[in-house]
């Protein structure tokens, strides 16, 4: 019988399927659907700033043949409607996932974090592009470096960091050198593809509002990014850190892939937007059937096994 069973930070999930942070995951009644989404085997919230916030202007939204842009601008019920939900309500595994505007807006909160009764998995992004005037924290790697060195003099509970997509080798090689100072529990790469636009040419106009249209791109177009930035964090990071590889997924090939590159779990988000919730039922069958066809009992039959020539 095909095993999909995963390891979440000591939980065994059915499946190493989640959702990606952002899709289906900003009010109550989406995450409770999460919960009861089949094959889904953990699930992580909507990034939580500080303070509740609207978002960007729509139209912050849009579905590409080939994927999606989006400009949401971290619209969220509040961090602390979120750390509400992951300590009374959660019925599923479920990594919360928090964001801030300012390195002084990321101590708060994880001060407030530490000082809490949760104890379960956080992510913190570093990552989101659709904020106007804020930049991608992680390409600087510096400012990365003092954010984590202040975060971990207090915070003693499992986190993991958002990375956004990198394109040059030595990137990989100063990320991977600052992340692998501190005891992070894993990496999720990627986020969005930042600041793309697409070009509605019958209107002759971007389609998206914010930033003049610029947006993070997902979907099946970031797949080979994606898989790049699986590979190269796992050949670089610590054993100890875990990957959760995000970004492309519209087939259980690409599981297939994502996990051969070394991710630990496999987040889906452009996918589900197009396809519904249902997509997790689908991608299970279809990675158990690449499985059967290759012989392989359990996902560490090949993870991070890709063969270069
Ligand atoms: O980190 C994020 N990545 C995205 O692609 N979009 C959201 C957002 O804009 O809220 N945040």
């Amino acid at each position: 019988e095909i095993d999909l069973s995963a390891d979440l930070f000591g939980q065994t999930l059915t499946s190493p399927l989640l959702n990606a942070s952002g899709v289906h995951c900003q009010t109550k009644e989406e995450l409770n659907d999460l919960a009861n989404t089949s094959n889904l085997g953990a699930m992580v919230t909507k990034s939580a700033t500080l303070q509740a916030r609207e978002g960007n202007p729509n139209p912050r939204y849009y579905d590409l043949e080939n994927g999606s842009i989006n400009s949401m601008g971290l619209p969220n019920l509040g961090y602390d409607f979120y750390l509400d939900y992951v300590l009374q309500e959660q019925t599923k595994p479920t990594i919360l996932s928090v964001a801030a505007l300012s390195a002084a807006d990321a101590i708060t909160l994880l001060k407030d974090l530490q000082a809490s009764d949760y104890q379960g998995p956080t992510e913190l992004n570093l990552s989101c592009p659709n904020i106007v005037g804020e930049p991608q924290l992680a390409y600087d790697f510096e400012a990365t470096d003092r954010v984590l060195s202040e975060v971990f003099s207090f915070y003693t509970k499992p986190l993991g960091v958002k990375l956004p997509p990198y394109f040059d080798l030595v990137h990989f090689d100063k990320i991977a050198a600052v992340l692998n100072k501190y005891p992070l529990t894993h990496v999720n790469t990627i986020n969005s593809i930042g600041n793309g636009l697409w070009v509605d040419v019958d209107q002759e106009q971007v389609v998206t509002k914010a930033k003049g249209g610029f947006g993070g791109l997902g979907g099946t177009m970031v797949l080979p990014t994606a898989l790049a930035n699986v590979r190269a964090l796992r050949q670089r990071l610590n054993d100890s850190i875990k990957v959760l590889g995000t970004g492309g997924v519209t087939s259980g090939a690409d599981i297939f892939a994502h996990i051969l590159c070394g991710a630990d779990l496999v987040s889906v988000g452009t996918q589900v937007m197009k396809e519904g919730l249902g997509t997790y039922d689908r991608l299970a069958e279809e990675l158990k059937a690449i499985m059967a066809e290759k012989g392989y009992q359990s996902l560490a039959d090949f993870r991070g096994k890709l063969k270069e020539l």
